[in-house]
């Protein structure tokens, strides 16, 4: 005897994004390469028809959308909250549309992909790189939280790089915008990949948790692995909890004196966004104007001016 598949959401095929998509307003965009997929969404490389500029295209199937309400929403405040954003280390809003079968997202296009790529090719940066980087990362936060947003899933996989290798924030999926009078939030739906502590306690929490996961993503750029990861996620919880990490002695005075500050177990404690663009990691050692797109895949010899 078979046993009957359940047909639920998960079972029904994806739809197909066609190869030219009609925004519904004169717009036509050229369906390009998959750039890859990201829970239900896939993200596809198109091409303007009118002008020729290239975007990244999210599309996310509604059949998904309709089994559970708060996926639609998620998308819909994803938009919402996205739309509202300007700032140029924040990756570009292009528009939204839909069809029958999708609810689409046009964001500017980053042609080198996510530092999750770099760090893969490269192991771990330097210093300068990490400067860099952790510069722009720190001013599009910082215009988040002046906006009175919180990003919540700052991580390695949400930088992008685009052509001319300047960083870019995305990823809006799990941010909220705080309302005039509230001061932290209570609740969090989806789990971020570098957790705070007083999200895991569940205390409420505020801006304060962006600068914990900026402190995370400096010392993995740095160490090249996180600093809390272990085989399981309860022993990471753990040491988060416990604030358990080590610093390598190769890692610079300045750079280990910024990411204690940044990962203080105690939110109050951490500096804030202002403080940490005048931090000495970022006033005193080189700091590259620019990257060259080969530090995408191997180190620049920019070590001889560091004093390790
Ligand atoms: C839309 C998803 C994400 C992204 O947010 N941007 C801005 C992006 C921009 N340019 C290329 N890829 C981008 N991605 C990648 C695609 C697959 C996984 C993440």
């Amino acid at each position: 005897r078979s046993l009957k598949k359940s047909r639920n959401a998960k079972d029904i095929p994806l739809p197909e994004v066609p190869k030219v998509i009609d925004n519904g307003s004169g717009k036509r965009y050229f369906r390009g390469r998959l750039l890859g997929k990201g829970g239900f969404a896939r993200v596809y490389e198109v091409t303007d028809m009118s002008t020729n500029k290239v975007y990244a295209l999210k599309a996310v199937p509604k059949v998904k959308l309709s089994k559970s309400a708060d996926r639609y929403n998620k998308i819909e405040t994803e938009i919402e909250l996205h739309k509202s954003l300007r700032q140029r280390h924040v990756v570009g809003f292009h528009g939204h549309f839909e069809d029958e079968q999708h609810v689409y997202i046009l964001l500017e296009h980053c042609s080198r992909k996510s530092l999750v790529q770099t760090l893969k090719n490269r192991g771990k940066l330097t210093e300068p790189e990490v400067r860099y980087l952790m510069f722009q990362a720190v001013q599009a936060c910082s215009y988040l939280h002046a906006q009175r947003v919180i990003h919540r899933d700052i991580k390695v996989g949400n930088f992008f790089l685009n052509a001319d290798m300047e960083l870019r924030l995305g990823d809006f999926g799990l941010a909220v915008r705080l309302k005039e009078e509230e001061k932290k939030i209570k609740t969090m739906c989806g789990t971020p990949n570098y957790i705070a502590p007083e999200v895991l306690s569940k205390e409420g929490h505020s801006y304060e948790v962006d600068t914990w996961a900026l402190g995370c993503v400096m010392y993995t750029l740095l160490v090249g692995h996180p600093p809390f990861e272990t085989k399981s996620l309860r022993e990471t919880y753990n040491r988060i909890r416990n604030n358990e990490y080590t610093i390598p002695s190769r890692i610079s005075d300045n750079a280990a004196k910024l990411i204690k500050r940044m990962l203080k177990p105690n939110p109050a404690d951490r500096p804030s966004l202002k403080e940490i663009l005048a931090d000495e990691f970022f006033t005193k050692g080189f700091f590259p104007n620019r990257l060259p797109g080969t530090c995408v895949t191997s180190s620049p010899k920019w070590s001889e001016y560091e004093k390790s």
